[in-house]
């Protein structure tokens, strides 16, 4: 057996330099995306999602990108129930941190920004493109809270089932929704031999958590 926690892997990733970054974060995150799907990583739109609880306690959680375009602007998407762990964390404290694990490309990006629950027909509309067997489980699952056993869930299940059994569309939980999450910064990691990794940063002002951000992205390097 190989022992991964003694070994020192190199990254050979390619050169990431300020001649060819595009010249705004979001373009630069399409094209990574891109390159994630061509490479066929598994769920190359997924994203590790940090928030801070009530308590002030940061926890994380996989969530999956859905879409780029925000209703004000470019910004993140993704969908999950409001009153899951994260979505009361979101209600108290929206700035938020995202990371997109792409190893297999010796690469990460880290979008640090603002989470705005999406206006209601934009998370209906979404909402309307699920199949029907998760709309059945939003209605079932009370994310987050204990279960007693898996039963508890199929129980519950059946339940929803039986509610909207004569329904052809089943309507959105008022709890689940769209977040969009309006970047701050944006830092492309490109791995390298030796550990010096190519780190290239867009930043912009953001006033204060409710305000627009302000500015042009200004683009820096970071050490490794
Ligand atoms: C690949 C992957 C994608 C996931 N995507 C989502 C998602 O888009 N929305 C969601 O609510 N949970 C998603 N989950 C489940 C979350 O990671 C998490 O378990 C759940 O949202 C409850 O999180 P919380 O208790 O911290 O609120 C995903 C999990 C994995 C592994
Ligand atoms: C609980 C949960 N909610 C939402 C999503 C993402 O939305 P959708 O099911 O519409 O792809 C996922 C995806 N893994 C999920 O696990």
């Amino acid at each position: 057996m190989t022992d991964s926690l003694a070994r020192h892997d190199d990254y050979d990733g390619p050169p990431f330099d300020e001649s060819t970054v595009a010249g705004d974060p979001i373009a630069q995150l399409r094209r990574w995306l891109a390159d994630a799907e061509a490479a066929e990583l598994p769920d190359p739109n997924a994203m590790v999602l940090g928030t801070v609880d009530s308590d002030g306690a940061p926890s994380s959680r996989t969530v999956l990108l859905k879409g780029l375009d925000g209703p004000d602007g470019p910004a993140l998407e993704f969908v999950t129930n409001g009153l899951s762990r994260k979505g009361r964390a979101l209600a108290l404290e929206p700035r938020v941190s995202l990371v997109f694990p792409w190893y297999a490309l010796r690469r990460q990006v880290i979008v640090d920004g603002v989470a705005h629950p999406a206006p209601a027909e934009l998370s209906d509309a979404y909402w309307a493109t699920r199949p029907r067997g998760s709309q059945i489980g939003g209605w079932a699952s009370r994310q987050s809270q204990p279960a007693a056993d898996r039963a508890e869930l199929e129980r519950a299940v059946a339940e929803a089932e039986r509610r909207f059994g004569d329904v052809d569309d089943v309507p959105r939980p008022p709890h689940w929704g769209a977040w969009f999450v309006v970047p701050r910064s944006v830092e492309f990691w490109q791995g390298r031999p030796s550990r010096l990794h190519d780190r290239l940063v867009f930043e912009r002002d953001l006033p204060d958590v409710e305000a627009a951000p302000t500015g042009e992205w200004r683009l820096l390097r970071r050490q490794p």
